[in-house]
């Protein structure tokens, strides 16, 4: 593990961040992307889209599809009132392993749980084993071919309620039109797009706000 580039993201950010502050190592991260090596942390442009979003959502249980490192789960986390939760899913082990010291070195670790495994295998079993009745706010950052599969998981497992806010990245780059078109034109969801770039590069790309309307 030592000669991946998560490996050296995280001793990056234990040797330049600050111990328990969740914003010097979403700093720290996005230092690290933008004047060393590129990395699929959503980021500082369109994380400011995440934030926005994340604090008109104000919500207590949160819900992400894809941690890889834990950029986005501390940049989420840094946001949430206290008692909140967020259960972020995450297939790759090595990923899940970087993203817990990532979370514990930030101090959201009483927030944030890092459930490993595909989300297809955690989503049937959240209100019976992780006790989330319905959630407040997903964000959809796994496989592109996943996001439309495991949107209608969350409808079908009856997760989503009348106001849930998902909003998904890369929308645009490297784009998941199938998705897109279900959340646009099925009726159960209210649209938002925001445009903006592919983390630490000029390449257009957009986040997609879709607001459920309820089991019509
Ligand atoms: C783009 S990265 C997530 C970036 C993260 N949200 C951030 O901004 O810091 C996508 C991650 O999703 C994981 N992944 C892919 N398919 C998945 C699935 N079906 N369930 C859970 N995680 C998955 C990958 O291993 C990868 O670590
Ligand atoms: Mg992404």
């Amino acid at each position: 593990m030592e000669d991946m580039k998560e490996q050296r993201m995280l001793d990056y950010v234990l040797e330049n961040a600050v111990r328990g502050d969740p914003q010097s190592v979403v700093d720290k991260l996005d230092q690290f992307c933008r004047s060393k090596e590129w990395t699929m942390n959503v980021g500082d442009e369109k994380g400011l889209i995440l934030d926005k979003v994340v604090i008109e959502a104000d919500p207590s249980i949160v819900l992400e599809l894809g941690t890889y490192c834990g950029y986005s789960a501390v940049r989420i986390a840094r946001l949430l009132k206290p008692g909140a939760r967020l259960l972020s899913m995450e297939l790759n082990p090595v990923h899940a392993s970087v993203a817990r010291k990532m979370i514990e070195f930030a101090g959201v670790h009483h927030m944030v749980e890092v459930l490993e495994g595909s989300a297809e295998e955690f989503i049937p079993k959240l209100k019976q084993t992780y006790g989330v009745e319905t959630v407040d706010f997903v964000f959809i950052d796994h496989w592109k071919d996943r996001y439309l599969i495991d949107t209608k998981m969350l409808e079908e497992f009856r997760v989503l309620r009348e106001g849930s806010v998902l909003l998904a990245d890369n929308v645009v780059y490297p784009g998941v039109p199938d998705f897109l078109q279900y959340v646009r034109t099925c009726g159960r969801y209210e649209c938002t797009n925001y445009p903006s770039h592919v983390q630490y590069m000029n390449q257009e790309d957009a986040l997609e706000k879709a607001v459920f309307l309820g089991y019509l």
